[in-house]
């Protein structure tokens, strides 16, 4: 197993030495009840999952991880700071949040009087906006983890004009950017610290990743996440009251998800009224033995009523192939849950076995929500040890939680894959169990 294990180059891009005396006053000794700085030498285990059998089998060969959080030098002088914060790609509950503790910890933790929030993602950069400009401060900031969105707001597109969102970034005088985002924001908030190495600037660049899929490498749970879970089980708990009060009552769920199942099989496991669960990463048919119409008869013809929950990027194979892109190039998908609601009907219809069938698509109200306390004490902690990351000159980096530790992990490599549902491990396997999905129905013989 431990063979296979590939070995991570963990290392932090920096702009320098710190050579400042933090603000922030803290302990340099354990035992004295002050909290401690963190040191770059402290680092933990990316892989925890010991093989007994391998010699050497975890520990440094499999990449250690430099834990984030205020150190005793930093890079800048806090008086000289000028800090961006822009947040991009589609909305998630937190967002809000995670501006208002970088803003707080400028300010209150390095007295940095300088912030601005740049609107609507990187087109407020590109000049695409009128009035992109907001100056920050804890004011400003004071309520803003009660609503939901962005009050930055948010675009998608734009990002791969490096140059010109470095000339931008170089006429607002900033010196460090903080990129709220996906996926496609690390990628361009990379392609831009880049650009900013060339030039030989020196501006850091901090990652806080966003995005409601989950589907983030090296994050072990992205912010809203759990928020988003949260608001779909309210809708399952409709569809199955829908359900359970009709005749041949079936509840249709779509949940966000673009490439990876994670909200519709955690939604499954969390509501515990879901019959059938359909993502990305595991193919179905809907005819046949092993098909959805087959296997919903038979639950239909036992218990009456039924739910399904479905992910947006699942079954698109079912679906007349589409070459359109957004703004990012994000793939447009088909409409499964409409299609399914349609093919449904329609089948059960045929066959003289009418099903009473509610739709639900929450995805927006979801998506749009305010974050529960446990995504907003995590937003609080990605934003502050975002903070202390660039006032030490860390750039071309995230803010991740992994092993339930805050750490630096190089945008590089969170972004070079997906973190998809892994149809052969832990988390589908226990869907499976929980909702009792006929195990043949998701390896479809095609
Ligand atoms: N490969 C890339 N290089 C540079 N910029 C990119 C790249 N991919 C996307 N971007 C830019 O990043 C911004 C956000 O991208 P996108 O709309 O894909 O959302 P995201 O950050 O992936 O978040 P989410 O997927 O959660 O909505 C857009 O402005 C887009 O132009
Ligand atoms: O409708 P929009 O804004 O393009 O966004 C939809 C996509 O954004 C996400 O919510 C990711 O942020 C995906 O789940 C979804 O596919
Ligand atoms: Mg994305």
């Amino acid at each position: 197993m431990s063979e296979n294990r590939e070995k991570y180059d963990f290392t932090i891009p920096t702009l320098g030495l710190g050579k400042v005396k933090s603000p922030i006053l803290l302990s340099k000794v354990f035992g004295d009840t002050i909290a401690n700085y963190v040191s770059d030498d402290e680092k933990i285990l990316y892989h925890i999952q010991v093989d007994e059998d391998s010699p050497g089998c975890a520990y440094e060969d499999y990449g250690t991880i430099q834990k984030a959080g205020p150190r005793e030098k930093i890079y800048f002088n806090p008086d000289h700071v000028r800090a961006g914060i822009i947040t991009c790609g589609g909305l998630c509950p937190g967002l809000n949040d995670v501006i208002r503790s970088a803003v707080r910890t400028l300010w209150y933790r390095y007295g940095v009087r300088r912030i601005t929030g740049i609107k609507f993602g990187y087109n407020g950069l590109l000049g695409a906006v009128e009035d992109s400009l907001m100056d920050l401060n804890p004011d400003v900031v004071d309520d803003i983890h009660r609503i939901g969105g962005s009050i930055l707001g948010s675009s998608r597109g734009g990002g791969d004009r490096t140059d010109e969102i470095v000339d931008a970034i170089e006429r607002l005088n900033l010196n460090m950017l903080f990129t709220i985002g996906g996926d496609g924001t690390q990628k361009g908030a990379l392609a831009i610290a880049e650009e900013i190495e060339r030039r030989k600037l020196k501006i850091a660049v901090v990652g806080i990743p966003k995005t409601i899929d989950n589907d983030l490498s090296f994050i072990e749970r992205s912010f809203g996440f759990e928020t988003a879970v949260v608001r779909a089980t309210e809708s399952v708990f409709a569809a199955h009251q829908e359900a359970h009060s009709a005749i041949n009552g079936v509840g249709l769920v779509k949940l966000m998800g673009r490439d990876s199942g994670f909200i519709a099989a955690h939604t499954a496991m969390a509501s515990h009224d879901v019959n059938f669960v359909l993502i990305p990463e595991v193919p179905f048919d809907l005819e046949g033995a092993d098909g959805l119409f087959e296997q919903l008869k038979k639950r239909l013809e036992r218990r009456n009523h039924a739910v399904i929950v479905v992910a947006e990027g699942a079954g698109q194979e079912h679906l007349a192939a589409d070459a359109r892109t957004d703004a990012s190039g994000n793939k447009v998908l088909g409409d499964i849950g409409l299609y399914l609601k349609r093919r449904i009907v329609e089948h059960f219809d045929s066959i003289g076995y009418p099903v009473n069938l509610k739709y639900i698509d929450p995805s927006y109200i979801i998506r749009s929500s305010v974050a529960i306390p446990t995504d907003s004490l995590y937003c609080s902690r990605l934003g502050t040890n975002a903070v202390h990351a660039a006032m030490a000159g860390k750039t071309k980096t995230l803010i991740s939680l992994l092993n339930n530790h805050y750490v630096h992990v190089p945008i590089e490599l969170a972004t070079r894959t997906r973190n998809y549902v892994d149809p052969e491990g832990s988390l589908w396997r226990d869907v499976i169990d929980s909702t009792s999905m006929p195990i043949q129905m998701t390896n479809p013989k095609k």
